[in-house]
């Protein structure tokens, strides 16, 4: 396309109280639509330079314009077509599935929101090395307190949680494998496994997992892996009562038995997915999770 058009747009600049050029949204407006049109950059950058724009002020205007309008872009993409998820074979209704070293039962699946909850995904020995294993390494959530400015534990809040790195123990390799083999997802796609213990009267409030684009720090989180596109929570003991796994959305609860999982995926970083959950109170006992989370892409 042709040089970039002169523009009296480009020429209301706003002013901060300090004479600095500031863009104006005309301006911001003007840089996108010559982008849009397939305008260089350096024709853009010297049709600025040829109305008063300081070099430096104009780049900072173009690098932060384009960024915010590419980024929304995408998520506009993704909103409109979905993102690729982990899927396990259901097509025929089966009793088991294939986790490579292990038959997994299927006792249940929703289509909206996607849900699968797995009999059996874990042996009762794997929850307890799991355990084992992770409660060396659990620190303890605090919130501060705003009257002294301290913190303490506040276990309506949160539990108490670590992660493993991926394949740090065989445990973890072993298991990382038959979450890829039954959820047709690489291993590479897997962040390493969070551990998280719930005393009594702890929760995990209602949350989505997938990151929220709109957020400041989401690209620095997002250029990792891309985004997480769903979850996989395990269950490592039975407490006595409360602590399941519940999606408000559509009133499901599904119980925290020791050795089952609840698997759910979610194509696109938005509510319309349904995968809004929470982890309920614990009541009486103790509750241990492990949760795995895919990403779109590899996570290293
Ligand atoms: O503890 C649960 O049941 C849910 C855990 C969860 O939502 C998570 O780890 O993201
Ligand atoms: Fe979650």
């Amino acid at each position: 396309m042709s040089k970039a058009g002169y523009s009296s747009e480009i020429r209301s600049t706003q002013a901060d109280p300090r004479g600095i050029q500031v863009a104006s949204p005309e301006l911001r407006d003007w840089i996108i639509a010559q982008a849009e049109s397939g305008c260089q950059p350096a024709d853009v950058l010297a049709a600025m330079l040829a109305t008063g724009w300081h070099e430096n002020v104009a780049i900072r205007a173009m690098e932060d314009t384009l960024s915010a309008h590419l980024a929304n872009k995408a998520r506009m993409a993704e909103l409109r077509e979905g993102s690729a998820v982990p899927v396990p074979l259901l097509a025929e209704h089966p009793s088991h599935l294939n986790g490579g070293d292990r038959q997994v039962q299927v006792l249940m699946q929703m289509d909206a929101p996607r849900v699968v909850v797995l009999g059996g995904f874990l042996s009762h020995e794997e929850c307890d090395e799991l355990v084992a294993l992770a409660a060396k390494r659990l620190t303890r959530s605090e919130t501060v307190v705003n009257e002294t400015g301290g913190s303490e534990v506040n276990h309506a809040r949160t539990s108490d949680g670590m992660f493993f790195s991926r394949g740090e123990f065989e445990l973890c390799t072993r298991i990382e494998r038959r979450i890829a083999t039954l959820l047709n997802w690489p291993v590479e796609n897997g962040e390493g496994l969070q551990v998280l213990r719930y005393l009594p009267g702890a929760e995990y409030q209602a949350h989505h997992d997938y990151f929220d684009p709109l957020q400041p720090g989401a690209s620095t989180i997002l250029a990792r892996g891309g985004q997480r596109v769903g979850t996989l929570v395990m269950y490592l003991n039975t407490p006595e009562k409360g602590g399941g796994t519940t999606f408000p959305d559509v009133g499901l609860e599904v119980g925290p038995i020791k050795g089952n999982a609840v698997f759910f995926s979610y194509d696109r970083p938005d509510a319309a997915t349904l995968t809004l959950h929470a982890g309920a109170p614990v009541i009486a006992g103790e509750k241990w999770v492990a949760t795995k989370w895919l990403r779109q892409g590899e996570f290293n």
